[in-house]
């Protein structure tokens, strides 16, 4: 099988889930989630993920999700649906209706609470990337998961012609460029840590995942397109500039609950995140909306009129 691997080089927003007002997964929110990001420059979207709380989620409410998604952008931007779930059967499950959906690729953590041993984490993906005849990126975040993917089993996947790539969200770019370095030139590393976006396509990431990307996705673009041209210096500014919002992005109850609050702000609703995640605080609403304005502000400074930078 030939995969189109150029579809999946670039920014992909690790899409948040939206709800309704009674906490229940909203179709319509969905889409118009998902639509925002039509037209930001981003390649696609990670759906069900970290960020996506598909770890919170019925089997009926990711299903639901996925197909909101790609039902409203799905012939614009390039789909990866993350099917991880506890069990084997639920993972399959989804990675077969993923398949149905029309994705472009599937991917997955390791099932997580056990304390699994290397062969039970080796089976249980090597069931997702059996049941489908879809592209398999295996999603690395072993400060979640507890699991840490030795050098053996990681070869043991990469061998496999449908694994194509690695989200890494360790935060070690050395790591990263091991990944890179190990598994072959064609092989994809996206970033994990938005924090390093930089420095993980410094040492070798094709693109990044991240959550944050969801408030600010033209900032990330204009980092890649910076890096891809070789201006460093931009690409530091703009860099150093996103880690100041995540800095203060990371102080609220949760993350997701702030970028949630932000993209309220901006006119997209997407509910409050699921328990135990926690919502922003009424205190928090005015710190949010200070935070926004420079988000936006610095959006626009670097969309419209870059000449401003000085740098
Ligand atoms: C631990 C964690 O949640 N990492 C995030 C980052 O986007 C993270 O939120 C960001 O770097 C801020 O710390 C991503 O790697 C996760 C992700 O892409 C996802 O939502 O699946």
């Amino acid at each position: 099988m030939v995969w189109n691997i150029e579809q999946f080089k670039g920014v992909f927003v690790a899409m948040y889930s939206a709800y309704d007002e009674a906490g229940e997964v909203s179709e319509k929110r969905v889409a118009e989630l998902a639509q925002y990001y039509v037209g930001s420059g981003i390649k696609g979207l990670y759906v069900g993920g970290s960020s996506g709380e598909g770890i919170l989620q019925t089997v009926a409410e990711r299903k639901k999700v996925l197909e909101a998604v790609v039902k409203a952008v799905g012939d614009q931007l390039t789909i990866i649906a993350h099917v991880g779930a506890n069990s084997t059967k639920e993972s399959v499950e989804l990675a077969q209706h993923a398949e149905k959906c029309g994705v472009a690729a599937i991917s997955s953590v390791p099932s997580i609470y056990y304390r699994l041993p290397e062969e039970s984490v080796e089976s249980h993906w090597q069931a997702m990337i059996n049941a489908t005849s879809l592209p398999f990126i295996i999603y690395h975040i072993p400060q979640t998961t507890g699991f840490d993917l030795s050098p053996t089993l990681y070869r043991k996947m990469v061998v496999q012609e449908k694994v194509i790539g690695i989200k890494m969200s360790a935060e070690s770019v050395y790591e990263l460029q091991q990944l890179k370095a190990n598994a072959g030139k064609e092989f994809l590393v996206f970033n994990g840590p938005d924090e390093q976006f930089l420095g993980g396509r410094i040492m070798g990431a094709d693109g990044g995942i991240g959550g944050t990307y969801g408030i600010m996705p033209e900032l990330y673009c204009e980092l890649d397109k910076c890096f891809i041209a070789g201006e460093i210096e931009k690409a530091q500014f703009i860099q150093s500039n996103i880690n100041r919002f995540i800095t203060r992005l990371l102080t609220f109850p949760s993350l997701y609950g702030a970028c949630k609050a932000i993209l309220s702000l901006r006119g997209i609703e997407t509910g409050s995140p699921r328990l135990p995640l926690l919502s922003v605080k009424e205190e928090n609403w005015s710190e949010l909306k200070a935070l926004n304005l420079e988000i936006e502000e610095l959006i626009q400074v670097l969309t419209e009129k870059s000449d401003e930078l000085g740098v």
